[in-house]
């Protein structure tokens, strides 16, 4: 048994309380990863428009907790203004427990802007499960870097600024990309060219999930 299955065992002895995990073991699971600014958040809409999924954005989930004024997310902030990653098991336990507060009407989850490294990829399989599908949403850098300058004139986030932009591209580069690379192996890794219109990208984003049944 490994050390997963025994730490799950251990939390529903000690604390019976608690929502089980089991809830989402069979859920339909897309990762959506894609450079900063590629449109994972985008395309994710229009998925939850047309597919009723459930849409869950780490980085959106990380800015609850800052907007919460919460010692936690002081601490949050100030990794996310600097483009860096914020502790693994922060992020996996706020997805977690989102997946589990969704998981009796949702039809499936999209996990956008996560797995970050290969390690995150890793762990979410170890204490949730394993994805469908990956959603591999590709623009240029300077595509990247163009929406996201516009993107930063009205979103009020504290990362859209040129400095924290190209932190979070060299990060993507370096420690995301090797995530595709990970998947590719397993063959559940959808390239969609993302410098398309909104609605072109999303007719690709179609066909691969139609290809899940
Ligand atoms: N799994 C994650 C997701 C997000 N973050 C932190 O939250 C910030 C913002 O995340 P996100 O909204 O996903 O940002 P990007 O993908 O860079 O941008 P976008 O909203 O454009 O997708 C990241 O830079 C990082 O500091 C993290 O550490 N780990
Ligand atoms: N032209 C064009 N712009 C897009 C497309 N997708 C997203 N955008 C814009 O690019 C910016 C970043 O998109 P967002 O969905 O927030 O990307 P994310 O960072 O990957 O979540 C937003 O201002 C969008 O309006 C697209 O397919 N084409
Ligand atoms: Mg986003």
């Amino acid at each position: 048994m490994g050390q997963g299955c025994f730490s799950a065992l251990w939390r529903r002895s000690t604390h019976p309380a608690d929502p089980q995990p089991d809830k989402i073991k069979d859920a339909k699971i897309i990762f959506v990863v894609g450079g900063p600014g590629s449109g994972k958040g985008t395309q994710c809409e229009k998925v939850v428009a047309k597919y009723g999924y459930t849409h869950l954005s780490s980085g959106d989930l990380l800015r609850a907790e800052v907007a919460s004024g919460s010692e936690r997310g002081k601490q949050l902030q100030a990794i996310m203004q600097k483009g860096e990653l914020v502790p693994l098991d922060t992020v996996l336990d706020m997805i977690k427990d989102a997946m589990i507060a969704k998981a009796d009407v949702s039809k499936g989850f999209l996990i956008d802007g996560y797995p970050r490294e290969v390690k995150q990829g890793e762990e979410f399989e170890k204490k949730i499960g394993a994805p469908a599908l990956l959603l591999y949403v590709d623009a240029k850098s300077e595509t990247m870097v163009k929406r996201l300058m516009k993107r930063g004139e009205t979103s009020g986030r504290a990362d859209d600024n040129e400095e924290t932009i190209k932190k979070r591209l060299d990060l993507y580069y370096k420690a995301t990309e090797p995530v595709i690379t990970f998947y590719e192996g397993r063959g559940i890794v959808r390239k969609i060219n993302s410098e398309l219109a909104v609605d072109d990208v999303f007719a690709e984003v179609s066909k691969a999930i139609d290809g899940l049944k």
